[in-house]
C-alpha cells in the first residue's frame, strides 16, 4: 500500500526536525550533568529543543542573505528588490490571476512596479525568514538579455533535469524531415473534422474550434507518437451551450472523452502543483490525484507498448533488424532504439544488456503528447480567432494557398516552404498569443546577469533561485516591437508583415531573443517544425473549404469586466485567453463560418 502524499512529505522533513531538537536536548543535558550549565527547570530543555529547528532556519536564513551579498559585491553586481507585499497579498493576487487574470499579468505588474527584475518569496514580503532553503526564492528576469543568459549563453548554470541530455538524445533522431512532412495522417483526421464541421453549419450551430482543433492534435499525435489514435474525432464535437441538450449520451461516454478528461485534468493539477513548489503534498495530503488520471491514460497506452515490445522481441528473435523507414511511429523507434544492446551469449542464445524500463519509454511519450498536443492546439486555436478578427488577412492568406497550392489538393512540404505569408501570420499569432507563455529555469551555482538597463549594475542571481520569464510580455512590448504608428501601439498590433518587411531587420535580427516561442538555446523545442507543418496544413485545408468567420458572441464567454482598463490588446480581447502549461481560450472559440463555394475563391 502506498503512503498518502502528505504523509511521505512530514515522514521526509521529520528527521531533520527530530535531529536538531533532539541533539539539542541531549546537549543541554550534558551539559547540567558536567555542571557547565547550572540546572535548568525541566520544562526549559524541552522548549530549547522545539524551538531549535526555527532558529537553525533563521541563522541559516540569515546567513544566506549575508554571504549573497556579499557574493554580489565581490562581482560588482547588485542583489534585486524583493516584491514589497504581504504573503497573503502576493497569494491573492496570483489566485486572481488565475481566475480572472491575464496570462503574465501578476508578472507584468510586479516588475512594472519594482523595475525589471524582482524577486519574491511567498513565506516573506521582505526576506527576513524563509520557510525552506532552497529554490524558494523566485525571480522574474523579463528582459531578452536575461532569457538569453538563461536559455543559451548561461546554460550550464541553470538544472536541466535528471536525464534531460538523455531524453533529447534519444528522441531527436525521430525528427526527421521525412517523418515530420508526412501528412498522410494528417489527411485522415481532416477528413473526419470537415464532416463533423459541414453537418454542425447546416444544423445553423457554430462550433467550437478550439474542441474540433484539440481532437484533430490529440487524434493525429497519438497516432504519430503511439501508431493508434485515441479517436476523439469519432466522439463528435459538443453543441453550444445554449443547446447543451442536443449532446448525445454517446458524445459523452465515449472511451476518447474518458481520456481528454483525464489528460486535461493532469495538466491542470500539474500546474498547480508547479505553482505550489516541493510543498505541493500538503495540498494533496491524504490522496494523490495525479496517479488515478494516469491510470485512466494508461488503459490506452499499456496495450500499445505491449504490442510494440512484443512485436521487437519477436524481430530479434527471428534476426530481423528494424529499418528505419519501418518506425513512422515513435513508440517504435525508442523501443527499437533503447532496448540496449544485443549480444550473443555462447549457448546462442540473444541476450539484451540494459533494456529500457518500459515505464521511462511511457512517461516519455506522454511528456511528447503534453509537449505536442496543446501547444498546436493552442496555435490553430488563436490563428482561427485572428481570422474572424481580420478578414483582410484570411483573403491575403488563401491567395497565398491558391498559388502555391490550389483550392483542393492537401499542401506537400516543398509547397509549404514557399507561403511566406502563411509562415508569417503564424509567427504573429506566435507573437501575440505564445502557447507556453511563462517558464521558468532554476540556478544550480551562482549566477551574473548583465545590467536590466544601461546604467545599472549587473544582477547577482543566488544558487537554488528559480528563475521565471514571461515570454508573452516581452513579445508585446513596445520598445522592442516597434513605437506607435497613427496613433496604435504598433507592438500590438496584429500585423503578419512585421516577420517580412524591413522591421525585421530592424527590431528582430538584431535582438533575437524578443521572440522565442519555442524556447532557444540546447533546449530548443524539437517538435518546431513539426508544428509549422501541422498548424500549415490545417490551415490550408481551413481555407480552402470555409470562409466567413465570425465569433459566435452568444456562446462565447466574455472577458471580464476590469480587462477594459489593460492595455490596447487586453481591452480589445472578445474571448478569455488564460493558461494551465500552455495557453487555451476559457469556454473555448465559438466561431460561425460559411462553407467557400469555389467562385468565391
Ligand atoms: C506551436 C507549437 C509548439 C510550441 C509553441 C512549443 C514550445 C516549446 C517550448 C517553449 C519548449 C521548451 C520547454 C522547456 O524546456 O521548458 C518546448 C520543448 C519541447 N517541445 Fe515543443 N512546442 C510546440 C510543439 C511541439 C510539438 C508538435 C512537439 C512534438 C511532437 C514538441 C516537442 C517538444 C519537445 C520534445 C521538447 C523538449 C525539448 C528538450 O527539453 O530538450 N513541441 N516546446
Amino acid at each position: 500500500m502506498e503512503l498518502p502524499p502528505g504523509l511521505v512529505y512530514i515522514f521526509g522533513h521529520l528527521p531533520r526536525v527530530l535531529i536538531s531538537s533532539t541533539s539539542t536536548y541531549i546537549g543541554l543535558y550534558i551539559l547540567q550533568d558536567r555542571q557547565v550549565l547550572p540546572n535548568l527547570p525541566s520544562w526549559a530543555p524541552i522548549v530549547v529543543a522545539i524551538l531549535a529547528w526555527p532558529i537553525i532556519f533563521i541563522a541559516h536564513r540569515y546567513n544566506t542573505l549575508w554571504a549573497n551579498k556579499r557574493a554580489a559585491a565581490a562581482n560588482g553586481a547588485t542583489i534585486a528588490p524583493f516584491v514589497n507585499k504581504s504573503p497573503l497579498a502576493i497569494i491573492s493576487e496570483v489566485v486572481e490571476t488565475i481566475r480572472n487574470g491575464y496570462p503574465g499579468e501578476v508578472v507584468l505588474r510586479w516588475t512594472k512596479e519594482y523595475g525589471n527584475v524582482v524577486q519574491f518569496d511567498l513565506f516573506t514580503s521582505t526576506a527576513t525568514f524563509e520557510i525552506r532553503t532552497d529554490a524558494s526564492v523566485k525571480m522574474i528576469v523579463d528582459e531578452p538579455e536575461h532569457v538569453k543568459a538563461v536559455l543559451a549563453t548561461q546554460f550550464d548554470s541553470f538544472a536541466k533535469g535528471e536525464m534531460w541530455k538523455f531524453h533529447r538524445a534519444m528522441t531527436r533522431p525521430f525528427f526527421t524531415r521525412e517523418r515530420i512532412s508526412d501528412f498522410e495522417i494528417y489527411d485522415r483526421n481532416w477528413d473526419l473534422s470537415l464532416k463533423l464541421a459541414k453537418e454542425r453549419i447546416e444544423e445553423g450551430h457554430s462550433i467550437d474550434i478550439q474542441d474540433l482543433v484539440s481532437r484533430f492534435t490529440l487524434d493525429s499525435a497519438t497516432e504519430f507518437l503511439f501508431g493508434a489514435s485515441v479517436g476523439s474525432l469519432s466522439a463528435g464535437i459538443p453543441y453550444p451551450p445554449a443547446h447543451i441538450e442536443s449532446n448525445t449520451p454517446s458524445f459523452y461516454n465515449h472511451p476518447s472523452t474518458k481520456f481528454v478528461k483525464a489528460f486535461t485534468e493532469g495538466l491542470i493539477l500539474a500546474a498547480v502543483r508547479t505553482g505550489l513548489g516541493r510543498e505541493w503534498p500538503l495540498v494533496e495530503f491524504g490522496h494523490d490525484k495525479i496517479t488515478p488520471l494516469r491510470k485512466v491514460m494508461d488503459e490506452f497506452t499499456d496495450p500499445l507498448m505491449k504490442m510494440a515490445l512484443a512485436k521487437r522481441e519477436q524481430d530479434l528473435a527471428d534476426g530481423i533488424e528494424s529499418k528505419d523507414k519501418e518506425e513512422m511511429t515513435l513508440l517504435a523507434h525508442l523501443v527499437n532504439h533503447t532496448q540496449g544492446q544485443i549480444i550473443y551469449t555462447t549457448t546462442g542464445f540473444i541476450e539484451l544488456i540494459n533494456p529500457v524500463d518500459p515505464k521511462m519509454l511511457k512517461d516519455e511519450l506522454i511528456n511528447l503528447l503534453v509537449a505536442g498536443r496543446d501547444t498546436t492546439m493552442c496555435l490553430l486555436t488563436f490563428a482561427i480567432y485572428m481570422l474572424a478578427e481580420h478578414p483582410d488577412i484570411e483573403k491575403r492568406l488563401r491567395q497565398e494557398i491558391f498559388d502555391k497550392v490550389g483550392p483542393t489538393d492537401g499542401p506537400k512540404y516543398e509547397q509549404m516552404r514557399d507561403m511566406k505569408y502563411t509562415r508569417a501570420f503564424l509567427n504573429e499569432v506566435l507573437r501575440l498569443y505564445p502557447p507556453v507563455p511563462a517558464d521558468s529555469r532554476t540556478t544550480t551555482r551562482p549566477v551574473v546577469l548583465p545590467p536590466a538597463r544601461k546604467g545599472q549594475k549587473p544582477i547577482f542571481i543566488p544558487k537554488d533561485t528559480t528563475c521565471l520569464y514571461t515570454v508573452i510580455n516581452i513579445h508585446r512590448r513596445t520598445d522592442l516591437w516597434g513605437p506607435d504608428v497613427d496613433s496604435t501601439n504598433a507592438a500590438l498590433t496584429f500585423d503578419p508583415d512585421r516577420f517580412l518587411d524591413d522591421r525585421v531587420q530592424k527590431y528582430l535580427v538584431p535582438n533575437p531573443f524578443i521572440f522565442c516561442p519555442f524556447n532557444a538555446g540546447p533546449r530548443i523545442c524539437l517538435g518546431q517544425q513539426f508544428a509549422y507543418h501541422e498548424a500549415t496544413y490545417y490551415l490550408v485545408r481551413l481555407l480552402q473549404h470555409f470562409t466567413e468567420f465570425t465569433l459566435d458572441q452568444l456562446s462565447n464567454l466574455p472577458p471580464p469586466e476590469q480587462w477594459k482598463s489593460g492595455d490596447a490588446l487586453v481591452a480589445a480581447e472578445k474571448i478569455r485567453p488564460t493558461s494551465h502549461l500552455t495557453m487555451y481560450i476559457k469556454g473555448g472559440l465559438w466561431v460561425r463560418m460559411k462553407e467557400l463555394k469555389t467562385n468565391e475563391a
